[in-house]
């Protein structure tokens, strides 16, 4: 286990001011429910999306439309700089009310959109160790493997911020695809008992405190692919996969009752390559029984928050 550097946490989070312009908020109806979605933007240009079309809808739609943001940034240094401030937030918040701050990361492009967490103001302000860091998906490769999640996020997020290393939860390497995902089980099992995860009172599963996950370009989340039977799994906390269509084939995973137990999940979802599985997601006209694991993230005890830019809304014509 890599052990963290960087400079020691202090004080408490400083209030920061967001330098955006004041958005536009509108409630957006989708097949699964609404949320509010708000256009970010620096330039004060109309969106080249056109107007949000007013979806105004009190009561039970507006109460669920409490419970999930869509953010829409037009620059990708003002989404990096939201998501800081979102997840520097919510660490100040759990960290006073339990003593630990539980976050689980994701791979791919979320690491990069973290950035501005390892810089002033948070670098200083963040009590980094209350935080205890797990992974929503790792692929069964070595720790310093190039396809490695742990590796991807020490190298650009976590060598960064002085996370004590004892609370940085990396898959064992020296397992089966099998026996990893059992290790992991157990894990955080252990770490309940602890009392480090909180347990949903709704549901029964781990509730981790900020749930940071990405999406492919097909709408896998995680390792939970479309059309993979594991993307039903419902008893496990974390399953695995041996033939992922995205190499590497053998990675393991949270389930979705761990990830829809979360109390905050941040979905980072931005580029155009993306688009048709957004579509999809939040089309209103487009339900199917088909889901694309993007449709299946659903919070049943908690918030959750997309963070976006326009070329991955570029399908809706809503927005
Ligand atoms: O393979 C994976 O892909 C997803 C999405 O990655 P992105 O680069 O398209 O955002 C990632 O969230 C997951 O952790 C990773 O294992």
């Amino acid at each position: 286990m890599s052990t963290a550097t960087g400079a020691a946490a202090s004080n408490s989070l400083s209030p920061t001011t967001s330098r955006r312009s004041s958005p536009s908020s509108r409630i957006l109806t989708t097949p699964r429910g609404s949320l509010s979605c708000r256009l970010l933007s620096s330039s004060p240009s109309q969106s080249p999306l056109g107007p949000v079309s007013a979806m105004a809808s009190p009561g039970a739609a507006g109460e669920a439309a409490s419970r999930k943001k869509l953010l829409i940034f037009d620059a990708e240094k003002d989404l990096a700089a939201s998501l800081a401030e979102h997840a520097a937030g919510l660490s100040e918040k759990f960290a006073a009310e339990r003593s630990a701050f539980t976050v689980v990361l994701s791979g791919g492009s979320l690491i990069k959109a973290l950035r501005k967490l390892a810089e002033p103001p948070y670098l200083e302000a963040v009590d980094w160790s209350r935080w205890h860091v797990f992974w929503a998906d790792e692929r069964v490769v070595p720790k310093d493997h190039a396809d490695s999640n742990y590796k991807l996020a020490m190298d650009e997020f976590l060598s960064k911020v002085p996370v004590p290393a004892n609370q940085v939860y990396a898959m064992n390497d020296a397992l089966s695809v099998e026996g990893a995902a059992d290790d992991y089980e157990n894990c955080l099992k252990q770490l309940i008992k602890n009392g480090v995860i909180a347990v949903s009172p709704v549901t029964g599963f781990p509730k981790f405190d900020l749930m940071l996950l990405g999406m492919g370009p097909d709408g896998h989340i995680a390792s939970l692919f479309p059309g993979h039977p594991i993307v039903n799994e419902n008893q496990k906390l974390v399953t695995y996969v041996k033939d992922s269509p995205k190499p590497p084939p053998e990675r393991i995973t949270f389930t979705f009752p761990v990830i829809n137990s979360s109390a905050h999940i941040a979905l980072m979802v931005t580029g155009a390559g993306k688009a048709g599985a957004v579509h999809k997601a939040l089309s209103a006209n487009e339900s199917s029984s088909d889901l694309l694991p993007v449709e299946m993230v659903e919070p049943q005890d908690g918030e959750m928050t997309w963070f976006t830019d326009k070329p991955a809304m570029s399908m809706l014509s809503r927005i």
